[in-house]
């Protein structure tokens, strides 16, 4: 070779040492056997072993164990005249370091093979994390969209599983188009543009908007949108993060539904009735009237309630709720405002006594409730925003009051919210804390009433009735504060008190020596629905010593007809105790009849109502009579209240009456003057006794009249009562019978020759003051009368021709008034 070739061979060889030395490649030479035989600066510097350390070593001192076959088949293929391309395979590096690196490789001339390899470790453990990160994306619950931002449509580039399952979309029909497939109809415009502003402003944005799924089903998607930027920091892409929150906001919005909501019968509750009427009031403060509110009560749904169960009662509730949403427009609100009660927001009502008119007949339609068909009646109250009213609260309470009006009214019916009522009910509120505080200042007190046994004129008993001694206004009817009482609560603290204090001067009254009487006690209905009711009374006669047959309960037939069978087993356990129970009140209650021979009961107290008018109305008088008839049939005692006058006793007593209470006999009356008015009435007893012990004739009547015949009939009529009869045609003659014999009592004639009655009788009151003195006169002009009422001297003006039934009670109890004179004088 010329040493011009030979010197440029050497330069080439130089250069190709350099290149080999200066390469960042990995070069290395390996024998067929895998034995190295040189390796570069590079090689050296990756491994950490200089070329000395590796030349002449096998390649499986740096190639991992694992990988060592890939190198011995890559090597089998070389010395089979192949090339090797892009061989991974790991190796290990003097500290053990791990590299991953890829071979190219071939044979030389010289049967060496030449590797080019280079280190892609870097390279690996990115495809790594994007393999991760892809695996993450794919495995996500979350859809993810990614979108080429350069494109000005945004077509999806990429979407992963979860969004083909959340949209039912697959891949291939999604890609290439805009998301915006996804939005329909009730996607809010809200959302949509939030979404285009944060894409246009290349920006995170997060928004929730109704999308749907392929088949038409709506979703609620959670959407963040976030920016993608390349390596020059421009928005290359946009990926989108979907959150299927279908689920969630329908829990949210049910749980917005219960918080307004009633449960059972799904209608509005009283708060959001509250907001719709606030929103109303901002609409409609131009135009008063626009609004009427109707409160709603059903009428004794607790007895319903109680007689059915609360499933049977709840199913009822639906039913009503159902037929007053039926009966109004769809822009008003029915609301359930509790309990039984509901409430309507009317707006722009019109003709609003129609519109109620309408919701009670319906109310009133029939329920049918396992086979059986059930009543049920409202009261409603109404109120208008034209009361000049500014919080809804106040409205609502406006019906409310007119509700419980309307209830007080009788039911089943309606009433008007007016400012009377208002300052009634303010009334209320002002009585409910007087009473309050009369109850801490104990001002109350017990009035007794007598009750009077038929014919002997005996008192049985009486009746405990409760006064408020106010300490400006007086003494306070019940009349005036028991409703309330009944409504706040309050009776029950009252009544406990009256129980104990009846009970106490009841014992009283024994050990002051007065023979045994029984003592009747009102009960409020509150009282005896108490659990504790019969304990209670148990133990107040415990703590009064107070026998338990000297105790009688009175109860309306209102608080019997409540829960019929508990009631029947309370008045049987007060039996059994020994307690007495009289049904008060009676006839006044619109009640069956029928139940009354299943209650364990000892007597029934005709109401005064029937008693007022007995005497003059036949209505009445039949009612009575019928009362008095059952009663006997069920032998249950009758007692007729207020018994006001003489005539009403006769009557009474002719119709077989057991037992009197009233004015006639005697008014209620507090302990200490019952005490006096029990000791005269004994005295008057002990004297009539005596009277009648000493002789039938004690009791002496002188009869005057000018007519003979009227005197013999007197006497047919007197003559069997034992008394001693003195008679005389002539007013002389009468005054020297006078003189001589102690006359009781006397009945004269007013129209005499001689001298007028009224005349006679003045003479005899001056000079007889002892005796009772009766007027019987054919001729009851006004003269007459007014003379002998203002001589003052006579007990009686009875008219001829006399009822002789009335007749023998005026001389019966102008005997007694005798007696009772004789005792005070
Ligand atoms: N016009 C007239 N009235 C007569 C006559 N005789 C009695 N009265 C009155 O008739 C009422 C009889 O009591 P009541 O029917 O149980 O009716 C009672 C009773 O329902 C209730 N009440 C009274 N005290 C109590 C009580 O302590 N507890 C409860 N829960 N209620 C009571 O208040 C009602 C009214 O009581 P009072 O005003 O005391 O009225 C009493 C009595 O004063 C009469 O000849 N003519």
């Amino acid at each position: 070779m010329p040493d011009r070739s030979k010197q440029e061979l050497r330069e080439a060889l130089r250069q190709r040492d350099q290149f080999f030395t200066l390469s960042l490649e990995l070069f290395c030479r390996v024998d067929l056997d895998g034995r190295l035989l040189q390796v570069n600066a590079a090689f050296e510097q990756l491994f950490s072993y200089s070329e000395k350390q590796l030349v002449g070593h096998h390649y499986s001192k740096l190639v991992l164990e694992d990988d060592q076959p890939l190198i011995d088949a890559a090597i089998e293929q070389i010395k089979g005249g192949q090339r090797i391309h892009a061989l991974e395979a790991r190796a290990r590096d003097a500290q053990g370091g791990i590299h991953w690196v890829e071979i190219n490789a071939g044979l030389g001339t010289e049967a060496v093979i030449y590797v080019v390899a280079r280190d892609i470790t870097q390279r690996k453990r990115d495809m790594q994390r994007l393999h991760i990160l892809e695996r993450s994306i794919e495995s996500s619950v979350n859809g993810v969209i990614i979108s080429e931002a350069d494109h000005p449509d945004l077509p999806i580039i990429y979407v992963n599983s979860a969004f083909e399952s959340i949209t039912g979309y697959s891949r291939q029909e999604v890609l290439g188009r805009n998301c915006r497939f996804l939005q329909g109809p009730d996607t809010d415009a809200v959302a949509r543009t939030i979404i285009r502003r944060g894409i246009a402003e290349k920006r995170y944005t997060h928004t929730a908007l109704c999308n749907y799924r392929k088949d038409g089903t709506l979703f609620w998607n959670d959407l963040h949108i976030s920016p993608v930027l390349d390596e020059s920091g421009e928005v290359s892409h946009f990926i989108g993060v979907q959150n299927d929150i279908s689920t969630q906001r329908a829990y949210e919005s049910r749980l917005e539904h219960n918080a307004t909501h009633d449960s059972l019968t799904g209608l509005p509750n009283r708060a959001l009735l509250e907001e719709r009427l606030q929103q109303c009031y901002h609409h409609a403060r131009h135009h008063v009237g626009s609004v009427a509110l109707l409160y709603i009560d059903l009428d004794d749904f607790k007895s319903i309630n109680d007689s059915l169960g609360h499933e049977l009662g709840d199913q009822i509730l639906v039913e009503v709720a159902s037929r007053l949403v039926k009966q109004v427009r769809s822009n008003d609100t029915v609301a359930r405002c509790g309990g039984d009660e509901f409430a309507i927001l009317l707006v722009d009502p019109g003709d609003v006594p129609l519109i109620v008119e309408r919701l009670l007949a319906n109310v009133a339609r029939p329920y049918w409730v396992e086979q059986s068909e059930m009543h049920l009646t409202a009261s409603i109250g109404i109120a208008l925003d034209s009361n000049g009213v500014t919080k809804p609260s106040h409205l609502i309470q406006q019906a409310d009051q007119a509700k419980s009006q309307a209830k007080r009214q009788g039911r089943n019916t309606f009433q008007w919210y007016t400012e009377g009522l208002n300052k009634r009910v303010s009334g209320r509120v002002r009585l409910r804390n007087a009473l309050q505080h009369a109850i801490d200042q104990q001002q109350f007190e017990l009035h007794y009433q007598p009750q009077i046994q038929d014919t002997s004129g005996r008192i049985l008993g009486f009746e405990a009735l409760i006064r408020w001694h106010h300490p400006e206004r007086g003494y306070i009817l019940p009349a005036e504060f028991i409703g309330l009482a009944e409504d706040t609560g309050q009776i029950i603290p009252m009544s406990e008190w009256v129980l104990r204090t009846a009970c106490r001067d009841n014992v009283r009254l024994n050990a002051l020596g007065f023979e045994e009487y029984v003592m009747a006690v009102n009960v409020s209905p509150m009282q005896f629905q108490r659990a504790n009711f019969v304990t209670g009374i148990v133990d107040t006669l415990k703590q009064t010593g107070l026998a338990a047959p000297l105790l009688e309960l009175e109860l309306t037939e209102n608080i019997l007809m409540e829960s019929t069978t508990k009631a029947i087993e309370i008045l049987q356990m007060l039996r059994r105790l020994g307690i007495s129970i009289a049904l008060d009140d009676f006839g006044t209650g619109f009640s069956s009849l029928s139940y009354l021979k299943y209650l364990p009961i000892d007597k029934i107290k005709i109401d005064r109502s029937f008693i007022r008018e007995v005497i003059s109305d036949h209505r009445d008088a039949a009612i009575v009579q019928g009362i008095i008839s059952m009663a006997n049939q069920l032998q249950l005692k009758v007692l007729a209240e207020g018994v006001e006058t003489q005539a009403h006793y006769a009557y009474l007593s002719k119709k077989m009456c057991d037992i009197y209470q009233g004015y006639y006999f005697a008014r209620p009356m507090p302990i200490d003057e019952l005490i006096t008015f029990l000791h005269e009435n004994e005295a008057a007893n002990q004297l009539q006794q005596q009277d009648q012990n000493d002789s039938a004739s004690s009791q002496t009547l002188l009869l005057l009249d000018d007519e003979p015949n009227i005197l013999r009939s007197l006497n047919r009529t007197l003559r069997r009562e034992g008394y001693r009869i003195l008679a005389t045609t002539s007013p002389h003659e009468a005054f020297q019978l006078l003189a001589t014999q102690e006359v009781h009592v006397i009945i004269s004639d007013q129209r005499m020759p001689e001298m007028s009655g009224t005349e006679f009788l003045k003479r005899v009151k001056q000079l007889h003051p002892q005796a009772i003195q009766i007027v019987l006169s054919g001729y009851t002009d006004l003269k007459t009368v007014t003379a002998a009422i203002n001589e003052g001297a006579i007990y009686k003006f009875l008219t001829k021709p006399w009822d002789d039934e009335e007749l023998r009670l005026v001389v019966k109890q102008a005997f007694r008034e005798a007696a009772l004179l004789k005792v005070r004088m």
